[in-house]
């Protein structure tokens, strides 16, 4: 073993001999056999063995240091990832409205995550329950029977929604054409009728926000919101569809037209996410299914030459073999047409099924005898070329559905409307021996109605009539005004797209955890490097 130069009298040196050790010239790495040794000498040039034990590398902080984080580092990973993955109790809120038309009333409950507020596509219908017999304009004569006969679907409200969300529920109440014409017809009536629903409404543990009529833009514009929420196209600029709602008292038509609107009334503008949407809308009070088929029959009976005999109402629309007595009042109640003078007080409503001829009348209630614009539907409103794809929902499809034209060419449903009309009432009974006969007998009106509405009305030719889907829900949800009614009320659709965060939560927490780790792996590394560096100094200087 050579002695250091530097060797002082007295003073122990340290000298490290590797195992390939090169200056000193010893034989290999080896001292008396001991492997990568350390060897003394004193200044007396004796060597021996030094009192220093070799240290387990696992027993050094840094490595300790390192594996405790790392330990930490894994198991905070999969405690979220155990967190994050197990389902939650999803939590809901709820929101009520009554959609009160002229036929019936429905109660629509939708719920959405509580937690995601203003996002698209997210409310959704869980319920909805048919109040029993006729609409609440209905109830003119008998206000108080308009309120209790919401009583049975609102208990069924309170079973459906958990009791602790009670309180925070919001119900609204939109009246549409019925109560829009009994309000024209007798205003101190409709007042009472909505009196009565508010103060049956109030007695529920929700939150009454409002008993109210819907005005026909309203009733257009919400129906045209809801089949557009629903198909989530309010976010993206692209498409749009139009919405084409039919009542039984008044139908609407609401689309983004290519052209200029040329009156201010037919015009609503929108700010929906971000987006600007420039509306046409019309309602036409008077022309939903069951007023029309009232105008039409007050047609026929007004050109009856002889009015002082029992009169036989011959009617196209209905099929041969149909013969029913019918009362004249019960054409001439409504404020949608002058009463006729009449001898009698009944008729004979008898079917002759013949489709032309039906279409022929039904024309006569549209007067397209003048239009202020550069085009027109009917009774002088203007109305924009129609563009794009429509929905069709409501009693458009009710009744294309029933006489399974919803996916035929325009062609093909005149054809089997022909066909229709004319089969015999007695078959058609016997065919549908579980649909109510009101429905039945009108069905053949009420497709050739649909048929010229589209056509003569609003311009739909052979060649984009298929651009029309006859469309009855989208996804669990109805097609109709009530979702976009309460979208708006809630303030669910912002006018501005909500910011979004950068990545998910959960890829925000992988994120964070994942680069934390690499961090403090790194620091170590630089702290194992910094050390061997300054020891090989240290081994330098020495
Ligand atoms: N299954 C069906 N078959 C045929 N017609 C139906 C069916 N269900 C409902 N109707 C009729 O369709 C029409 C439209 O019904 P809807 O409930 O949409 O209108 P409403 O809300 O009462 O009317 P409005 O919106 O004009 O006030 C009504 O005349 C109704 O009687």
């Amino acid at each position: 073993m050579p002695k250091t130069e530097a060797s002082a009298p007295g003073r122990i040196c340290m000298q490290l001999t590797r195992a390939h050790g090169t200056a000193s010239g010893s034989k290999g790495s080896h001292y008396k056999g001991i492997p990568l040794s350390l060897a003394l000498s004193d200044t007396g040039g004796n060597t021996h063995m030094p009192d220093v034990k070799v240290k387990n590398p696992w027993h050094r902080p840094v490595v300790i240091v390192l594996v405790a984080f790392i330990a930490v580092g894994i198991i905070t990973m999969v405690s979220i990832s155990v967190v994050q993955h197990k389902p939650l109790p999803q939590k809901y809120k709820y929101g009520i409205v009554l959609d009160a038309g002229s036929s019936h009333t429905s109660v629509f409950i939708y719920q959405w995550p509580a937690e995601k507020e203003n996002n698209t596509g997210m409310v959704q219908q869980l319920h909805t329950c048919n109040v029993k017999g006729k609409g609440i304009s209905s109830y003119s004569a008998n206000p108080n029977g308009a309120g209790t006969s919401l009583q049975e679907c609102m208990d069924e409200a309170k079973q459906k929604i958990p009791a602790h969300r009670h309180s925070e529920t919001p119900v609204y109440l939109g009246a549409t054409a019925g109560m829009r014409l009994l309000k024209m017809e007798d205003d101190p009536a409709s007042e009472k009728v909505l009196v009565s629903v508010e103060r049956s409404l109030k007695t529920y543990p929700f939150s009454y926000q409002g008993a109210r009529i819907l005005s026909g833009q309203e009733e257009g514009a919400f129906g045209w919101i809801t089949v557009n929420y629903l198909n989530e196209n309010l976010r993206k600029p692209t498409g749009t569809l139009g919405a084409l709602d039919l009542g039984g008292a008044s139908t609407q038509i609401t689309f983004v037209p290519q052209q200029e609107i040329e009156s201010y009334d037919n015009s609503i503008d929108f700010r929906l996410y971000g987006n600007d949407y420039q509306l046409y809308t019309h309602s036409f009070l008077c022309y939903g299914k069951d007023q029309v088929l009232k105008l039409s029959m007050g047609e026929k009976l007004r050109s009856t030459p002889d009015k002082t005999h029992h009169i036989e109402l011959k009617d196209p629309c209905f099929h041969p073999g149909y013969n029913l007595s019918k009362t004249v009042q019960s054409v001439f109640d409504t404020p949608c047409m002058q009463t006729v003078n009449m001898q009698n007080e009944t008729f004979t409503h008898v079917g002759t099924g013949n489709w032309v001829q039906c279409q022929e009348s039904i024309r006569k209630v549209f007067n397209t005898s003048h239009c202020p614009y550069s085009s027109c539907s009917f009774n002088g409103v203007f109305l924009p070329s129609v563009d794009g794809n429509f929905g069709a929902f409501s009693a458009f499809y009710f009744v294309m559905d029933f006489l399974n034209l919803t996916n035929d060419s325009f062609d093909k449903t005149k054809q089997k409307l022909m066909t229709y009309c004319s089969t015999p009432w007695k078959k058609i009974v016997e065919n549908h021996p579980r649909i109510k006969e009101k429905y039945l007998s009108e069905y053949c009106f009420a497709g050739t109605y649909i048929l010229t509405l589209l056509e003569d009305g609003y311009k739909f030719t052979p060649e984009n009539w298929n651009d029309i889907k006859f469309i009855k829900k989208i996804g669990d949800s109805d097609a109709g005004w009530t979702l976009g009614y309460m979208l708006n009320l809630t303030n669910m659709i912002p006018a501005e797209d909500p910011d979004t965060p950068l990545m998910p939560h959960g890829g925000y927490v992988t994120f964070m955890l994942l680069f934390s780790l690499l961090i403090v792996v790194l620091l170590l590394m630089a702290y194992m490097y910094f050390r061997r560096s300054t020891r090989s100094g240290q081994k330098d200087i020495v």
